[in-house]
């Protein structure tokens, strides 16, 4: 759970007679379903409920779990017990077990084992994280770029960061914000080798597809399967995302309702009684 401050537009509830300032409820944050403490300010109709807007500060616990491209991002345990379907020449598949981590296939050092593999797909869909265009772009290039790690250094600043992960060297200046583990600790990276600091994380399967997204070359030594020309590359289903969406837990949406609701019912049912009570005094 990760607690968010807010500050947005609020409803408030003065109680008095003619005009008031009120302390009540209030809604704020996008969109208007938190509930926080409002501060109104209203004039008395009739029997004194005031109404006025005002803004209303507070705070809402949500879900860490975040969703992209409809997608939720969890942790590893999401998809442990997942496989990954690697294509290999010709239409025969083979299956590998999730164990194997599947930023390592495509890219091996020094040469490899595993010349016949030519492109990862994954059971799950996260293909489309990582859009058709750059898997095109890289799958495609007849020799990507190979870079020392003295030529990702100087890439170090916050509108010019390049990270290192497992042999993939990442332009990962346009993710910082996006990134749901905070801009900082890659920023903190930059430059460098980040591979350890993003395995011990213990990033999930899309978090892995997505690094294909903002490579823009290799680390010398290491080496990139061809890929085969033959498999047609599938267009990306989901428009690039821009912005990560915080998925609200429903539980504290519907409470906020009530939060909301409730002292109202019980306003309206304490002027009611006075207004029936009074009517039946001057009967
Ligand atoms: C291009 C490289 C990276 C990508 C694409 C990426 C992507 C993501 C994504 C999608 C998540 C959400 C959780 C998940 O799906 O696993 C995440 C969380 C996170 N990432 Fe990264 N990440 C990258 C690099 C790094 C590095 C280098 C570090 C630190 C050394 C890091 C630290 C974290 C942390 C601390 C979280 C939060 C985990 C949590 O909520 O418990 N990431 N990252």
């Amino acid at each position: 759970m990760v607690l968010t401050n807010f500050n947005g537009a609020g409803v408030g509830f003065g109680f008095g007679i003619g005009c008031g300032f009120g302390i009540g409820w209030g809604f704020g944050g996008t969109p208007l379903n938190v509930l926080g403490l409002g501060v109104g300010g209203g004039c008395g109709i009739g029997l004194g409920l005031g109404w006025g807007f005002g803004t209303a500060f507070g705070s809402q616990y949500r879900s860490s779990n975040v969703t992209f491209q409809g997608i939720e991002f969890g942790h590893k345990e999401h998809d442990n017990n997942s496989e990954i379907k690697v294509l290999q020449k010709g239409t025969q598949e083979a299956l590998l077990p999730r164990s194997k981590n599947v930023s390592s296939y495509p890219i091996t050092r020094g040469g490899s084992s595993l010349q016949d593999v030519d492109r990862i797909h994954t059971t799950t869909p996260f293909n489309f994280l990582a859009p058709a265009s750059s898997a095109l772009k890289l799958s495609t290039m007849a020799e990507p770029r190979v870079f020392t790690l003295a030529q990702v250094a100087p890439h170090k600043s916050k509108y010019d960061c390049w990270i290192v992960i497992n042999g993939r060297v990442l332009d990962v200046t346009k993710f910082l914000e996006e990134h749901p583990g905070g801009e900082e600790v890659l920023i903190e990276l930059a430059g460098k080798d980040a591979t350890k600091g993003f395995e011990d994380v213990g990033h999930s399967k899309a978090a892995q597809s997505l690094l294909l997204k903002y490579q823009v070359g290799v680390l010398q030594g290491y080496k990139i399967q061809d890929a085969d020309k033959d498999v047609p590359l599938k267009e990306s289903r989901n428009k690039e995302m821009k912005a990560f969406v915080i998925k609200d837990d429903p539980v504290s949406k519907y409470a906020a309702i009530l939060d909301f609701f409730v002292p109202l019912l019980v306003a309206g049912s304490y002027f009611g009684y006075r207004f029936l009570s009074r009517a039946a005094e001057v009967a």
